[in-house]
């Protein structure tokens, strides 16, 4: 019996994650998104809606979790973002221990997870995936966003390890900052990579 190899897809806010995650799970890896499990349990009906609006009084509505209201008041207070963590954290978990059940015979899974340096999540995988591109191609997709600016985005590249450490630790970098036909070949080499690193393992 084996379990999957589990590979942690990690980078920083604009740096390509969530295209790069489509690529694995277009490439037929399944993948576990951390952050739309986040949104799914914050909106209309999500199971962390009454806690939210209990700790933090008017920020959620019928629609479930305001997040821009939500944000405005974690974003730039360290102390309000960990009450914030430590409601959203375990569910979190615990979809992602559901979901390694659910695909138990697959031989690579990912978990794409924003803040896996951060939070420590790094000692939890088999493998690390950065995705980084050049800081300034970064800076010009992300303050491309509706409601982004200088500053908001300052304050979150502050709260995030930076990218040169993230690429020091990574296992595997997959670079963004090229055209997209690049980096789906450079995915799908990683992918056939993993499969073999995964198949050469011993049996558990
Ligand atoms: C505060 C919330 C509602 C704001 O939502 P919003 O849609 O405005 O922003 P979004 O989630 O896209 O985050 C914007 C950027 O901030 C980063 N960020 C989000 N949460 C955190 C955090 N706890 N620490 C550091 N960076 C963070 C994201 O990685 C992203 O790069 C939302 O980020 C949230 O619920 N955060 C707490 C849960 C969490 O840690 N999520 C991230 C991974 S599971
Ligand atoms: N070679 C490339 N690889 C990936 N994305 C690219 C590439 N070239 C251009 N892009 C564009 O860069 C943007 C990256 O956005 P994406 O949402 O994938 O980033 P993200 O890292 O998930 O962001 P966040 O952490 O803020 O959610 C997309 O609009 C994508 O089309």
């Amino acid at each position: 019996m084996t379990r999957p190899l589990i590979v942690g897809l990690t980078g920083s806010i604009g740096m390509g994650k969530s295209t790069v995650a489509a690529m694995f799970e277009a490439a037929g890896v399944p993948v576990f998104d951390a952050d739309a499990e986040v949104r799914a349990m914050q909106g209309p009906d999500g199971e962390l809606v009454p806690a939210i609006e209990s700790a933090f009084p008017g920020s959620t509505d019928e629609g479930g979790v305001s997040r821009d209201r939500l944000g405005a008041l974690v974003f730039g207070n360290p102390e309000e973002l960990a009450r914030l963590e430590a409601i959203v954290h375990p569910a979190v978990a615990r979809r992602r221990e559901a979901f390694l059940i659910e695909h138990a015979s697959a031989p690579v899974v990912v978990f794409d997870i924003p803040l896996l340096f951060e939070k420590g999540g790094a000692s939890a995988v088999d493998r690390v995936v950065v995705v980084s591109a050049p800081a300034e191609a970064q800076r010009k997709r992300v303050l491309a966003r509706p409601g982004m600016t200088e500053d908001k985005f300052a304050h979150i590249l502050a709260l995030q390890t930076p990218d040169s450490e993230k690429r020091a630790r990574a296992d595997h970098v997959v670079d963004t900052g090229t055209t997209l036909a690049r980096t789906e070949d450079a995915v799908l080499a990683l992918v056939a990579e993993l499969r073999a690193a995964s198949r050469a393992r011993p049996s558990l």
